[in-house]
């Protein structure tokens, strides 16, 4: 068994460094005296219907698969177990993360944090490739096109149009009736042109919360958090090509509270290092042709 205390070890992190109390946690708004580092958690949501199936999913709304409620309780415990606490949580629109945050809200005993959930925080609009198997795109169109649309940085995938299956359902959709305006409504997005929604979000909203020492969990997506981790990580278009991040496997960033700067300059997976590999390399075939 993986033992919270071991894993700290393994990622040669003081525990005491980091706040993890409930102390302070309603009114946490301020940077505590003893505290060093601040802490920031992330996860993508458990395994979906649409994962399982191994379809390109984007906007389209797939409920969490029996394996993603496991995946989410995982993350619960391993959470529980690390003793880690939260003040908010950030999520997207889409089911399969908020369900992912219910649960682990349920693990922790946090259901009474306040959670914010934007569109902005969505997976990546896949557009025509909406709905389609993965492997078999990559069959028909070859697996670095297939590897292009999925992880290049500005490479989009084709535009859904109104005759696609799903257009009716994720443009009438009644969550999207204010937000995002029509005029930006995506029909696509590339992961630059995922970035470039979620960043504002991620500046003006979250990251301000970070700084006044609120201790944040954010359950989103793969894109839209590796949107995040190029920024937090200040990784080149080629470099995120090779981010892969697993389902419901949470990482964290530990910051320096005066430069509020990683302090490892890599997201740390608070999890058995074999299942966060495993994990990460079954993502990635995702994309390869059946052979
Ligand atoms: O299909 C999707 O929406 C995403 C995440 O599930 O897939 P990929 O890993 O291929 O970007």
């Amino acid at each position: 068994m993986w033992s919270s205390s071991k894993f700290l070890r393994a990622l040669s992190i003081n525990p005491k460094l980091v706040r993890t109390s409930k102390h302070n946690a309603a009114s946490g708004k301020s940077k505590s005296k003893h505290q060093k580092v601040l802490r920031v958690v992330m996860v993508r949501h458990g395994e979906s219907e649409w994962n399982s199936k191994n379809l390109f999913t984007g906007w389209y709304d797939a409920e969490l698969s029996p394996k993603g409620i496991l995946e989410a309780e995982e993350a619960g415990y391993t959470l529980k177990k690390m003793k880690i606490c939260f003040d908010t949580a950030y999520t997207s629109v889409l089911a399969r993360a908020i369900d992912t945050l219910k649960i682990i809200q349920a693990i922790i005993n946090h259901r009474g944090i306040p959670v914010y959930k934007s569109w902005r925080l969505n997976e990546r609009h896949y557009g025509a490739l909406t709905g389609l198997n993965k492997a078999e795109t990559a069959e028909q169109y070859g697996e670095d096109k297939v590897k292009l649309w999925r992880r290049s940085y500005d490479v989009p995938p084709p535009a859904m149009t109104p005759d696609h299956p799903y257009y009716k359902r994720i443009v009438y959709d009644t969550r999207y009736k204010k937000d995002p305006p029509k005029e930006i409504f995506p029909m696509y997005e590339s992961l630059k042109l995922t970035l470039e929604r979620t960043l504002p979000y991620w500046e003006q909203t979250i990251w301000r919360q970070i700084r006044k020492g609120n201790r944040v969990l954010i359950v989103a997506h793969g894109n839209s958090l590796r949107g995040i981790v190029k920024k937090m990580e200040n990784l080149t278009d080629e470099e995120i090509v090779g981010v892969n991040i697993p389902t419901g496997i949470p990482f964290q960033y530990l910051l320096d509270l005066h430069t509020m700067k990683p302090i490892y300059p890599t997201r740390r997976y608070l999890g058995d290092p074999d299942v966060v590999r495993k994990a990460t390399e079954a993502v990635v075939s995702q994309g390869k042709a059946k052979k």
